[in-house]
């Protein structure tokens, strides 16, 4: 539970920053809400207010994009709650014409945010730690051809966040940084993005983006405050890009082509083939959903240091696979505690508790996965030192086990979360 939490949501009067609102209030957090629309932000918290309570929720006014709103506006925030221990940069536009507004907004003003919270919540100046998450996006670990200068604010928040987590470890300011990374949510800024005087010269290539958006089906806005929960409450989690993304699958795919052929059929028979044709699709499509239902979570590669949690799907796609993370020492100890670690993926369903690195760490036995803290460390040739975060170790993955065991089982596109870096 969050409760005696303050919570900063920028960008909330509407889409993800409002979902990410909810899913704090709902968790007991108070949460002060800032965003340029002052109307819709008015309103929202109006609705706050009567559903959870008044005293929860208070709307400011602010644009990210400027120095002097943001300062005055986040020492306001202090003087009503008193501090703040969790602080969500999501504030973003998309707008290829007016791209310098975009890199002040989604890269600019991250930078601002994160900087104005860490200020405040670092211990060195007496402050109680806490988190900090920016809302990246899927488009800051590849691009989206149509909006180069969003992919590459996108990007900028990525390497940031990365950066600033390893140096905010290293330096004990005892705040975590992550960057989520959505792909397509429905929302305003996707509405606007289909309008020429915001996709500029590109607004040819707006097909791309749109197969783009076949590739990865929408996913909704409360499944990625989910998402957003988990790294505000796993207290090991600092410096990952978590993935939140759709992405159509083989079964998916199958079902339309048989929807597709039997309908083509039907047009050619009589009405009694009609009716016992329907009841086939009718079979089939219910043994596919109790295959879904019922098949396991589990965990597939994606690439080198990046691990996909995903659902096991049947067909056997991703039983068998590799994922690459934590250390030499873990592979040893993997291959040594191999039952131990299958246990330790058993308690871990039992418990239904949902942390990453548990996760990691029930597949791999790894301490360098379990512990964030865990940094390869060596004395360079002038004395001096360098601590990195244990990446470059393999661990064999042998058999699918739960995964975020509090998620609803998925339907024909499940949610697919990657845990990226360290
Ligand atoms: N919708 C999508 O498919 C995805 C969105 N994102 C990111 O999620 C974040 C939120 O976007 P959505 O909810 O989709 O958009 P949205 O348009 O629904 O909400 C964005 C909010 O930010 C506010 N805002 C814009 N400029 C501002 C400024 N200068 N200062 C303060 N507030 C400002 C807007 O008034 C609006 O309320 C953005 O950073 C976006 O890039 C990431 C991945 C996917
Ligand atoms: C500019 C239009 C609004 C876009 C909103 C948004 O951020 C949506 C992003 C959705 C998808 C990102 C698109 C491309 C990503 C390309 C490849 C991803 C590969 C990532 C990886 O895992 O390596």
């Amino acid at each position: 539970m969050l409760k005696g939490k303050v919570a900063v949501v920028s960008g909330s009067a509407q889409g993800l920053g409002k979902a990410f609102t909810h899913i704090l209030l709902e968790n007991g957090a108070q949460v002060a809400m800032l965003d340029v629309n002052e109307e819709m932000g008015q309103e929202l918290q109006v609705q706050l207010n009567q559903q959870y309570g008044s005293d929860r929720t208070q709307f400011y006014k602010a644009d990210v994009s400027s120095d002097q709103q943001f300062t005055d506006v986040f020492q306001k925030i202090l003087s009503k709650f008193g501090c703040i221990d969790i602080f969500c940069n999501n504030a973003g536009i998309a707008d290829e014409k007016n791209w310098e507004k975009t890199v002040s907004i989604n890269l600019s003003g991250v930078v601002r945010g994160t900087y104005l919270a860490l200020d405040h919540m670092k211990k060195q100046n007496g402050g109680n730690g806490g988190v900090i998450i920016n809302t990246a996006s899927l488009a800051g670990l590849g691009p989206l051809p149509s909006a180069p200068i969003y992919t590459a604010t996108k990007y900028g928040v990525v390497g940031f966040t990365r950066a600033l987590s390893v140096a905010s470890q290293a330096l004990d300011y005892g705040v975590r940084i992550n960057a989520l990374c959505p792909s397509f949510v429905r929302t305003a800024l996707i509405d606007s993005f289909k309008q020429e005087d915001k996709t500029g010269q590109f607004h040819s290539l707006f097909s791309i983006t749109e197969n783009m958006m076949e590739k990865f089906p929408f996913i909704e806005a409360e499944k990625v405050a989910e998402a957003f929960l988990l790294l505000v409450k796993d207290e090991s989690v600092n410096g990952v890009a978590l993935v939140v993304k759709n992405e159509a699958t083989i079964i998916f795919i199958l079902v339309l082509i048989i929807i597709t052929v039997l309908r083509t059929r039907l047009l050619y028979r009589s009405r009694r083939a009609v009716t016992r044709t329907r009841i086939i699709i009718i079979i089939i499509i219910i043994i596919i959903i109790f295959f879904i239902l019922t098949a396991g979570p589990g965990l597939a590669q994606d690439k080198p240091g990046t691990l996909i949690c995903t659902r096991a799907l049947p067909l056997g796609a991703v039983t068998g696979s590799r994922c690459v993370l934590g250390s030499a020492r873990a592979q040893q100890q993997q291959k040594a505690a191999g039952g131990a670690a299958a246990q330790r993926e058993h308690e871990h369903g039992v418990r239904g508790e949902t942390h990453l690195t548990d996760i990691l760490h029930a597949h791999t036995g790894a301490p360098g996965a379990r512990d964030t803290d865990s940094v390869i460390q060596h004395t360079d040739g002038d004395g001096t030192g360098s601590r990195w975060p244990s990446t470059e170790l393999e661990a064999e993955v042998t058999s699918a086990a739960p995964c975020l065991p509090n998620q609803a089982p998925p339907l024909l596109t499940p949610p697919t979360f990657t845990v990226i870096g360290q």
